[in-house]
């Protein structure tokens, strides 16, 4: 079988389906601190000595701020018509408030307008993860003035790029935010911290509220969240399994969407917190309303789900599928799951418009060989996944496009570069890239998607 030919069902998208791959500014740009930038805070949780693996740091990443021109380059190779990345917020606000940086938002607009040149769509994504540090010091999302801090940096941007940017995100994944910055402190700041992980995320959602309504304000259109979403399953039929997997829904699944389509948080909410649960007047929790205009999802994995008193606070846990294969995350490769939780969106908030912001997979690649890099298994999950897409645009889900995480291997957070996600390899040493098969999969997968193969 020949490993390149996309083998899927080749039933045409929606016309003017987006085929993108996703990144974010830390993960990939590297000069942190270039042309008055100032540092984030995942520069000094980088630099912190044991809280990432082999002490990496995003000082270089894939160099993408000096490289930028070669990687659009490398998208239109691939046969991208669209690109998901993330600004900044340290560059445009060094301080995270008050004086704008100007050749930080020269960076962007000038990427911007290298992928309109090349046919390729930007969706910018105001937040994903890199708070400037010197509103960290303030408080920093626990701050009840993070939300205007958030939406007086959104305006900027909104009034220099939104007449040449089309697709925006407020925040990225507002649940890892909370529940790695906060909760279980494996991502930046590194708190943990029950009491104040309900109120980050409520100044999360207050704060993607005050954007939506400034976007409003400077006629953008086109706003969504992205969200990481994880159907949950139980292991078993035991009551106690199914209440745990209904905890584990709302806790992931359900925690951010309900309150900003309905205006209410999940019933069970108040369960996993206890008495660090905050008491919400009907006017706050109505003021959290604020459906975007579409959702970003950002799908990995599902999970089989057991009660379990020790794994607070939600008193469940995830069951290890032994019999199915796994990422390098440890992650299952679970297919049916992306087709689940696409059509659970379509029934539970009225069908909106829904772009896969993120879907990939990290395997221990093997080294290049003449040139080549044979990521067999990168190329059966983007396969087995983009069947699985099609499959919930077969049941009339509103799916817009699809966005390949990641471009580029790249910095994995806590993981360092120890983990590589990307379409095209980097190098460790010289950061030079090259396509591994998957990128060529795709680009093939795209081309018969379209009906151009
Ligand atoms: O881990 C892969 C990517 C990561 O590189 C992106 O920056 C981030 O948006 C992202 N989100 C998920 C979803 N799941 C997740 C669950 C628990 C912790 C962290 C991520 C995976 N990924």
């Amino acid at each position: 079988m020949n490993e390149q030919a996309p083998e899927m069902p080749t039933d045409s998208p929606p016309s003017g389906f987006l085929w993108g791959a996703a990144t974010s500014s830390y993960q990939i740009e590297g000069s942190p601190l270039a042309d008055g930038a100032g540092p984030s805070i995942w520069h000094r949780f980088a630099h912190t000595p044991g809280r990432v693996l082999n002490g990496d740091t995003g000082d270089i990443a894939c160099d993408h701020y000096r490289r930028w021109r070669e990687d659009v380059t490398l998208m239109a190779s691939l046969g991208l018509n669209a690109y998901r990345f993330s600004v900044a917020w340290g560059r445009i606000l060094p301080e995270g408030t008050g004086r704008v940086n100007q050749p930080g938002l020269d960076f962007y607009r000038h990427l911007v307008d290298a992928l309109l040149e090349q046919g390729i769509e930007p969706m910018l994504t105001l937040y994903h993860w890199d708070l400037p540090e010197a509103l960290d010091a303030r408080g920093g999302w626990a701050s009840d003035a993070s939300p205007g801090w958030f939406a007086d940096y959104a305006r900027i941007l909104y009034r220099a790029l939104g007449d040449r940017v089309r697709l925006w995100i407020t925040l990225n994944e507002p649940w890892v935010i909370t529940a790695g910055g906060y909760l279980f402190g494996d991502l930046a700041p590194g708190h943990r911290s029950q009491s104040e992980t309900p109120i980050v995320a409520h100044n999360l959602l207050r704060a993607h509220a005050a954007a939506l309504a400034s976007g409003r304000a400077e006629g953008i259109e086109r706003i969504g969240l992205a969200v990481n979403l994880e159907p949950q399953y139980p292991a078993s039929p035991l009551a106690d399994d199914i209440a745990a997997t209904a905890r584990r829904d709302a806790f992931i699944n359900r925690w951010f969407l309900d309150p900003v389509f309905f205006g209410r948080y999940p019933a069970e909410m108040e369960a996993i917190f206890g008495t660090a649960w905050p008491e919400y007047s009907a006017s706050e929790l109505d003021a959290l309303r604020a459906p975007p205009d579409f959702i970003g999802v950002n799908y990995y994995s599902r999970s089989v789900v057991r009660a379990d008193p020790t794994e607070q606070p939600v008193g469940a846990r995830r069951v290890r599928q032994d019999a199915r294969p796994h990422t390098a995350m440890d992650w299952e490769v679970y297919p049916q799951g992306l087709t689940h939780i696409l059509a659970w969106i379509q029934g539970r908030y009225g069908n909106p418009p829904v772009y896969i912001t993120e879907n990939g997979a990290a395997f221990d690649d093997p080294p290049p060989v003449a040139g080549r890099l044979h990521d067999r298994q990168r190329v059966a999950y983007l396969r087995s996944h983009l069947r699985a897409a099609s499959r919930a645009l077969r049941r009339g889900v509103d799916l817009r496009g699809y966005f390949a995480w990641s471009l580029l291997d790249n910095f994995e957070w806590s993981y360092g570069y120890a983990k590589r996600f990307g379409l095209v390899r980097v190098d460790p040493v010289d950061r030079q890239r090259l396509i591994k098969d998957s990128g060529r999969f795709y680009r093939d997968a795209i081309r018969r998607y379209e009906g151009r193969a």
